[in-house]
């Protein structure tokens, strides 16, 4: 039994709290279900979210949550994930997610125990595995290739392609072991296709991302297991706050719209 107070549940999983909530005295935070939509098309699916603490990833776990999941929230950055699951509803969500509450998760994805794990303690927490991964956990560590550093090569791949082989072959291992059928979408961008001025590690993550999604459809369809990556633009995240502003105006002058996208109409309008 979790210690009270420990932001654990019973089960040892993470709960979701109100951004400075006070364990402690204050028990738990009042739940503040989203508005249901009307068909609930995912009312029995449990959906694993990387990088669920900011950006696409909670947009998607928004969105995943309106159309009725359960949210397993995961993001390197514990308290942005629980903020997440607040969004959602966190504890007493099961109203609107019928498969069970919306739950926080911390973990390195780039990190091969730390996605072991995660697989792990979501299974415990929902006595299942999820059917629908959607990885977005990814950063960027931009510079020209004549200055690019071994480290910022090293920790851009590492996040984005090794996190989403780690991921993608933990998620199918254990619906493969389970004979549950799944669908994984693992987010690449457009620079994983047309390459991008200060970007070549970000662009080669990104286009491995495509490779390895459609190598793994292919692997895993004979086990009802669909892979697909989706090629983002820019979309207005804190991920591209760091683009500089002359950057920005470049790009968004070729943009047809003549804005960056969001990410709540970035991926699903
Ligand atoms: C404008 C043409 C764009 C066509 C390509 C279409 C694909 C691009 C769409 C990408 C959408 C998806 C994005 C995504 O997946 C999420 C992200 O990755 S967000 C981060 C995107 N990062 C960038 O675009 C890199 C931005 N650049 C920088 O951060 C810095 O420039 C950099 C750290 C690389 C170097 O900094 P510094 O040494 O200070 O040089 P400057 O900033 O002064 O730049 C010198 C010079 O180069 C021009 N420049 C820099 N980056 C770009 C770029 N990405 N596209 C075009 N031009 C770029 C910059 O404007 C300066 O030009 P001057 O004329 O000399 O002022
Ligand atoms: N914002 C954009 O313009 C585009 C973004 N993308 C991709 O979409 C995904 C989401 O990006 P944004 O929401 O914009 O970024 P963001 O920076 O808002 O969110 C990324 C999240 O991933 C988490 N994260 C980073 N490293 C992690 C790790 N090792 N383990 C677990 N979580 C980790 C961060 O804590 C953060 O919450 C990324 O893979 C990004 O490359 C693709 C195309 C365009």
């Amino acid at each position: 039994m979790a210690p009270r107070g420990s932001g654990l549940d019973w089960r040892g999983c993470a709960l979701a709290t109100p951004p400075g909530w006070d364990w402690p005295s204050a028990g738990c935070p009042p739940a503040r279900p989203l508005d249901m939509a009307s068909q609930l098309r995912l009312r029995s699916a449990l959906a694993l979210v990387t990088g669920a603490g900011s950006g696409i990833g909670r947009a998607v776990s928004v969105r995943l949550a309106k159309e009725g999941a359960t949210v397993a929230a995961c993001d390197l950055d514990r308290a942005a994930a629980c903020e997440t699951v607040w969004l959602l509803g966190g504890q007493g969500s099961e109203k609107v997610a019928p498969g069970g509450a919306h739950t926080a998760f911390q973990a390195d994805v780039s990190e091969a125990g730390a996605v072991r794990r995660l697989l792990e303690q979501v299974q415990a927490c929902f006595s299942r595995p999820p059917s629908v991964v959607v990885s977005c956990a990814g950063l960027t560590r931009d510079e020209f290739l004549l200055r690019m550093s071994e480290d910022d090569w090293d920790r851009v791949i590492a996040v984005n392609l090794k996190g989403i082989f780690l991921v993608t072959q933990a998620a199918a291992q254990a619906l493969v072991s389970s004979g549950c059928r799944g669908s994984i979408i693992n987010i690449s961008s457009i620079v994983g296709k047309v390459g991008n001025v200060g970007q070549t590690n970000y662009a080669a993550s990104k286009a491995g991302v495509i490779g390895l999604t459609q190598t793994a459809a292919r692997e895993l369809g004979r086990h009802g297991i669909r892979c697909n990556s989706v090629l983002p633009g820019f979309i207005t995240t804190p991920m591209t706050q760091k683009v500089p502003q002359k950057v920005l105006d470049k790009v968004i002058g070729m943009i047809p719209m003549g804005h960056l996208g969001d990410p709540e109409g970035g991926l699903f309008m």
